[in-house]
């Protein structure tokens, strides 16, 4: 199958590699010149992922009409936040019969949408042709070719077989879903209690802390999605308790290493000038708790991390706040 990967940052970079591992012929898009020649004529993507080898039927472009020309699948791998402009620039280029998969873990300041909210809207792509991928997979883990599982959820059994089947690989392995917004509220939520858990971590707190606020924090995103329409059994499953202890554990995690940083003492400012790749919550902090506020759901955890990084509260202060809230039934 011919497919398409925009954007060669870690995750679009390695689930291209898992693409051309599974037999597909893959075309990378990089939007600096230089990356994609470095590619090209390394096999490595340096800035990204300077220790893998990437196979040879995987190359990479910055010419983005080149890397659509004739895909049947298009993988969108950027920052949340720039999707929509993105989007802007390529939809016309989007092949019509293609599958439009969303690796983003995300929430569009300013309207609270998920990622494949944008991608119909900016896009203008049918919602039945969009695709999530969404799991415990740690960039660095998946490129080093160690085994994990992931969800590949679409309203359409037909797009989400053929994305399946054409990222399965020994070392990749794709379970079907049907809920869009369980999996993406799954994924986008878990970056910011995957924070919280590096703030109380860089505070010396132990695994205690960390098991509550991953059960909690749990609650709170079954409780957001389940408002929104999800299955309840999505927070269950990969894309919700899988990609939760993943990411709140493990200190490959950008979102757990920018919350350490502020943890230990470090402002906002000097966190946000020492991290290089994208820490998607702490952007979508803020639209999350307005999607939530949106249908009167209650997210303590995403509310305090919000304080911290929007409002400059103490790690301190919030630790406090959390704990000195009104007690209430676990199962509420
Ligand atoms: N890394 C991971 O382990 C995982 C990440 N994800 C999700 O995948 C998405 C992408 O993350 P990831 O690849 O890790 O991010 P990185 O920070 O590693 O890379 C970001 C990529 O996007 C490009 N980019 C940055 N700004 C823009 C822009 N304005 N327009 C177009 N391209 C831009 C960067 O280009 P340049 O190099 O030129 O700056 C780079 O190629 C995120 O939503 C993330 O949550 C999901 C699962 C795992
Ligand atoms: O989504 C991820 C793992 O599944 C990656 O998490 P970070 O963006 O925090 O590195």
């Amino acid at each position: 199958m011919s497919v398409a990967v925009l954007g060669s940052g870690s995750w679009g970079t390695a689930f291209a590699m898992v693409m051309a591992d599974a037999g597909q012929d893959v075309t990378l898009w990089a939007r600096r010149e230089e990356v994609a020649a470095t590619i090209n004529d390394t096999r490595r993507n340096a800035d990204y992922l300077p220790d893998t080898e990437l196979p040879d039927n995987l190359r990479a472009t910055s010419d983005v009409g080149e890397a659509l020309d004739s895909a049947e699948i298009v993988v969108l791998a950027v920052p949340s936040q720039s999707l929509r402009d993105n989007l802007g620039d390529w939809g016309g280029h989007i092949p019509q019969e293609s599958a439009v998969v969303s690796l983003m873990k995300g929430i569009e300041l300013g309207t609270s949408k998920r990622m494949s909210e944008v991608i119909t809207d900016a896009g203008d792509i049918d919602p039945a042709r969009v695709v999530v991928v969404s799991g415990p997979n740690l960039a660095k883990e998946i490129a080093a070719r160690q085994p994990a599982a992931s969800v590949v959820a679409s309203t359409s059994p037909r797009m989400r077989a053929r994305v399946a089947e054409a990222c399965a690989t020994p070392y990749f392995r794709p379970y079907l879903g049907g809920d869009v917004v369980g999996t993406e509220i799954a994924g986008a939520t878990k970056n910011v209690i995957a924070l919280a858990c590096g703030m109380a971590s860089g505070m010396g707190m132990g695994d205690n802390t960390l098991a509550s606020l991953i059960t909690r924090g749990l609650a709170e995103t079954a409780r957001l999605g389940t408002g929104l329409g999800a299955d309840p059994q999505t927070f269950l499953g990969l894309a919700g308790v899988g990609d939760l202890m993943a990411t709140c554990a493990s200190p490959l995690s950008r979102n757990r290493t920018f919350g350490y940083s502020l943890g230990q003492g470090k402002t906002l400012e000097e966190t946000i000038a020492a991290t290089k790749q994208v820490a998607e919550g702490v952007k979508s902090c803020k639209s999350i708790l307005e999607l939530a506020r949106s249908v009167d759901v209650d997210v303590p955890i995403v509310e305090n991390v919000e304080a911290v990084v929007y409002e400059g509260r103490s790690t301190r202060e919030v630790v406090t706040a959390l704990m000195s809230r009104a007690r209430k039934l676990e199962s509420n």
